[in-house]
């Protein structure tokens, strides 16, 4: 679990987490009622906006993150967000729960779902294990798309 604590003092124009995916399957977010939380949506017209999350009590949010992308073959989407500081005046917490597969060994393989590839519709990536796919996160840092990037056939 991460707590990320945005303190007052912390200038209004002052991005607090850098836009990325979230690397993992799922993403559980509990936010406060302080919100800062934005996605990136890209328009029709291709164009990108940043639209927030508006915080909902007792509303939990859901992000999917690159390994479902990437075991889903592209049927679902990581999703970029970050968070921004909103108010001069108050804190900012938000509590994060990142959902992971616990079988990390060297022959656990992870990839697109069997199930989820034709030949209408062959693989998007290839397969690897956590430890290939946590140390891709790791060595680029939080950024946009890396691990989906970086597996893609
Ligand atoms: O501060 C937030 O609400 C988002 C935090 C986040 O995106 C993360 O921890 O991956
Ligand atoms: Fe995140």
């Amino acid at each position: 679990m991460i707590i990320s604590f945005v303190s007052k003092t912390q200038r209004l124009t002052q991005q607090c987490v850098v836009t990325h995916t979230d690397p993992g399957a799922l993403t559980v977010l509990v936010q406060d009622d302080t919100g800062g939380l934005q996605v990136k949506h890209v328009g029709e017209n291709g164009n990108c906006y940043w639209v927030d999350v508006e915080p909902v009590p007792g509303a939990l949010v859901i992000n999917v993150g690159d390994l479902l992308q990437i075991i889903s073959n592209d049927e679902y989407k990581s999703v970029e967000h970050r968070a921004v500081v909103r108010s001069r005046d108050k804190s900012r917490v938000s509590i994060a729960v990142f959902f992971n597969p616990a079988k990390r060994g060297d022959t656990d393989f992870y990839g697109p779902l069997p199930q989820l590839i034709s030949d209408g519709k062959p693989a998007h990536y290839r397969n690897f294990t956590m430890s290939e796919f946590m140390g891709t996160f790791f060595s680029k840092q939080l950024s946009s798309k890396a691990p989906v990037d970086h597996f893609k056939l």
